[in-house]
This record gives structure tokens, C-alpha cells and sequence, in this order.
């Protein structure tokens, strides 16, 4: 019997596509959602198995765990997605706006880990943790500054995780530059975007999701970052 993929905030792009990458693979998924939008229902119609989860707080990562127990025995892969990108600014609590961004961003993906560990070694073979960190975690960012903080400690937590949990699962991050604007972006903003990679485009989900499926065929990576970037880094 094949372990199901677990990939949280699945309720929208890349998460989303990932998920139906996989059913369409007729790889069995267990995605989580915050916000119910038709998509959500569409990811269950299509057979996965959709939990609500608010990660926000840790009763929330806690309820959601006592639920994934229910669902499953074992697990092939967890893809950490769900991720809020909050800027600072002059009307935000810089204390909230760190927290919330180590609560989704270090604490969930730490909790689910330890947790989930006796699941991913009763799976049928050698299983995946996925981290989507992000490019800044190089360079930082002088505008998301606590969620480039957040992404850094995520991908210490590759590190940690990968010493702990091999040779049975194998741990990576990846770390994308402009996969995809947001509805409302202005087309000022998408032009200056475009100009920061050496390759000037924002490629959409499928790179994502070429890249995780990459990982999850490779036997011999772990502990690693990928960088998705379209050579950001050399501009
Ligand atoms: N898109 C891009 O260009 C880039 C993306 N990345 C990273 O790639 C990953 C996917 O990006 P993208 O698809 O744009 O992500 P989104 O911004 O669409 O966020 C994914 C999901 O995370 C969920 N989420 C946020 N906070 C919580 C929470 N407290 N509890 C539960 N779920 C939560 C949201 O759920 P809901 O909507 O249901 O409320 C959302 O659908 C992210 O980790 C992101 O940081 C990195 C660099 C560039
Ligand atoms: N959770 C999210 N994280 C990030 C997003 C996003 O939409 N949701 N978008 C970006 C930008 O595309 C940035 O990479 C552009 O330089 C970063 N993180």
C-alpha cells in the first residue's frame, strides 16, 4: 500500500499544484488547508484527503496532528509549504510579525517533523522532508526581514533533521526566488521583479513542482538547498 504525501497549505498555488501533480499520479495525498476555496474541494473530489489546519497557534499544529493520526499510518513524504510572506511596516507589531513568522515557519515544520518521524519510517522505502525556504535566506531582505529570518531557521532545520532522521529520510529544502506574482501585483512591481534573475521570468508552479518531484526521485541528496532561483544569485 502507498504511503501518502502530506503537503500543507494546499489550498493554492504551488501547494495546490503539487497536490494535483500527484493525484494525477495516482499518489495518494493528504493536504492541509486554513482557507475553504472551491480548489479545496476540487483537491477531495480528485481523492485526496483534505484536513483544516490553522498553524498559527501550536493547540492548532497539536489538533492537527491528532488528526493526521487518524488518517494515516505512514507517510512517503511531508512538504512543508504553508508559509505567509508578511513584510514589516509602520502599523505592525514587529514582535507579532516575528512570531507569526517563526510559528509558521520553524515551529510548525519542527513540531510536524518530530512528530511524524514514526511515520515516515513505516513507510515502504526511504521518504522525504521537504522545506520551501526561499532565496533571502542567502542574502536576507531589508523589506521581510523576521520571514527571512524564519526561512533561514527553516533551513537549519534541514540540517538537524537531515543528521537525525538518515539513512531512512532524507531532508532538503528549496529555495525558490519569483516562482509566481499575487493578484494585485502591480505591473511596476512584476517589471522590477523580473529584472532581479539573470533569467527575467517568474517560471509558475510547474518549476516547483518539477523541483520537488526531483528530490523525491533523488536517493542521494539530503541535507542539501536547492536553489530555484533562475540565477538571481549572479546578478
Ligand atoms: N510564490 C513565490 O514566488 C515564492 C514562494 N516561496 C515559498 O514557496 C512556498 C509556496 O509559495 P506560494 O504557493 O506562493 O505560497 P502561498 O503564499 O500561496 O501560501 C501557501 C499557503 O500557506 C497557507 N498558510 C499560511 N499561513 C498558515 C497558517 N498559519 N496555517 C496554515 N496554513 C497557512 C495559506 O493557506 P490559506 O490560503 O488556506 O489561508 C496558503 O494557501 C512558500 O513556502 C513560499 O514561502 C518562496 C519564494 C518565492
Ligand atoms: N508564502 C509566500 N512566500 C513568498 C511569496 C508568496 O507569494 N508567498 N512570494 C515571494 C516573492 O515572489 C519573492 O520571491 C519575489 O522576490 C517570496 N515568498
Amino acid at each position: 500500500m502507498t504511503s501518502p504525501i502530506l503537503i500543507t497549505g494546499a489550498g493554492q498555488r504551488i501547494g495546490l499544484a503539487f497536490a494535483k501533480h500527484c493525484l494525477e499520479q495516482d499518489l495518494p495525498v493528504i493536504a492541509t488547508y486554513r482557507t475553504h476555496r472551491p480548489a479545496v474541494d476540487e483537491l477531495a473530489e480528485a481523492g485526496a484527503r483534505c484536513l483544516h489546519a490553522d498553524f498559527a497557534t501550536d493547540q492548532g499544529i497539536e489538533h492537527f496532528l491528532n488528526r493526521l493520526k487518524e488518517e494515516t499510518v505512514s507517510l512517503r513524504a511531508i512538504i512543508h509549504n504553508a508559509s505567509d510572506w508578511l513584510p514589516e511596516s509602520p502599523d505592525s507589531d514587529p514582535a507579532e510579525v516575528m512570531t507569526t513568522m517563526m510559528q509558521i515557519h520553524a515551529m510548525t515544520p519542527y513540531r510536524i517533523n518530530l512528530a511524524c518521524r514514526p511515520l515516515l519510517e513505516n513507510s515502504e522505502s526511504v521518504t522525504d522532508i521537504i522545506h520551501m525556504t526561499d532565496y533571502v535566506v542567502e542574502k536576507g531582505s531589508a523589506k521581510h526581514i523576521a520571514y527571512a529570518a524564519s526561512k533561514a531557521a527553516l533551513n537549519n532545520l534541514t540540517l538537524s533533521f537531515a543528521r537525525l532522521m538518515a539513512p531512512s529520510v532524507k531532508v532538503n529544502s528549496i529555495a525558490p526566488a519569483l516562482i509566481m506574482f499575487n493578484e494585485g501585483d502591480s505591473e511596476a512591481y512584476r517589471e522590477k521583479a523580473l529584472k532581479k534573475s539573470l533569467l527575467g521570468l517568474a517560471p509558475g508552479e510547474e518549476a516547483a513542482v518539477r523541483t520537488i518531484q526531483f528530490l523525491l526521485d533523488n536517493p542521494y541528496i539530503t541535507g542539501r538547498s536547492i536553489g530555484l532561483d533562475g540565477g538571481r544569485h549572479l546578478v
